[in-house]
């Protein structure tokens, strides 16, 4: 589903009491409700372990979970879930478990179904014209383009990571990036010049991307990049008007 002008007024993403269960009697969160709207850069905080990377993996459909999550209003199931990971996007931190190499890795999304159906065999959505933008995100973070050649393993962890992330951007689908941690490898020069990247692209018109949810354990970071602060603690979420580094037990505003 394309969306509509009408849609704008209705959030991006809502989640309705979103619970994970590890085993039966064992929970990582229950009852997480949130909406996300356009403009939107909501860092999500926690400690290790309180299960913000599973609740971006429930919320992109990776991970099984119970409770509601609309994009523009319809389930997943009413996009179709490959539709709807094009359009609601999980980064994870390191590309770990793909095969290859990230040129193998442009070309295989740019061949999925969902992505042709989007792009509707236009140019922009062309293996070619996709890896151009992200050969040009990639240098702008100072990734060489012959490093896109390369088998992931043969990558520092910085490398792999800046480059996930300008492939994520170049393909251009999605309006929704998940964000697990998207610097946690990088110096703090590159660190900036990626958040600076990803500010400016939620601001621009021309690309697709018009919120972000953004894990990251630096106070700093989120100070500088996040619009609103939500903390995942003790199995619930909080949202606060602060990014202050620990959450209290009695935070001023559950919204779960
Ligand atoms: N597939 C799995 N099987 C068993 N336990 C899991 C699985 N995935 C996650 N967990 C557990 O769920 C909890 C939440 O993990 P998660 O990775 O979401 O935490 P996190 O807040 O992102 O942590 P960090 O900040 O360290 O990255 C942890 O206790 C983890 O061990």
């Amino acid at each position: 589903m394309t969306p509509r002008p009408g849609d704008m007024q209705i959030p991006i993403l809502e989640l309705s009491r979103i619970s994970c269960y590890l085993e039966k009697g064992s929970n990582i969160f229950s009852d997480i409700s949130f909406t996300l709207n356009e403009g939107d850069i909501l860092v999500l905080q926690g400690r290790s372990g309180s299960g913000k990377s599973t609740l971006l993996k429930c919320i992109a459909h990776l991970v099984m979970h119970s409770g509601e999550i609309l994009y523009r209003g319809s389930s997943p199931q009413m996009h179709g879930i490959p539709m709807f990971r094009t359009r609601v996007m999980y980064v994870p931190q390191r590309p770990s478990l793909l095969p290859g190499g990230p040129y193998d890795f442009l070309e295989a999304i740019t061949n999925l179904n969902a992505h042709k159906t989007l792009f509707q065999d236009n140019i922009e959505g062309s293996t070619k014209e996709i890896s151009k933008r992200a050969f040009e995100i990639g240098e702008a973070w100072g990734i060489e383009p012959d490093l896109w050649a390369r088998n992931w393993i043969n990558l520092s962890g910085g490398e792999g990571q800046r480059i996930l992330l300008a492939a994520a951007l170049a393909l251009n689908s999605a309006e929704v990036l998940l964000l697990d941690e998207p610097t946690s490898a990088l110096d703090s020069e590159t660190s900036r010049l990626v958040e600076e990247f990803l500010v400016n692209a939620i601001r621009s018109s021309t690309l697709s991307v018009k919120a972000v949810v953004w894990i990251t354990h630096s106070p700093e970071q989120s100070r500088r990049v996040g619009t609103r602060f939500i903390f995942l603690s003790g199995g619930a979420c909080y949202e606060r008007e602060d990014p202050s580094p620990s959450p209290s037990p009695h935070p001023a505003t559950p919204v779960g």
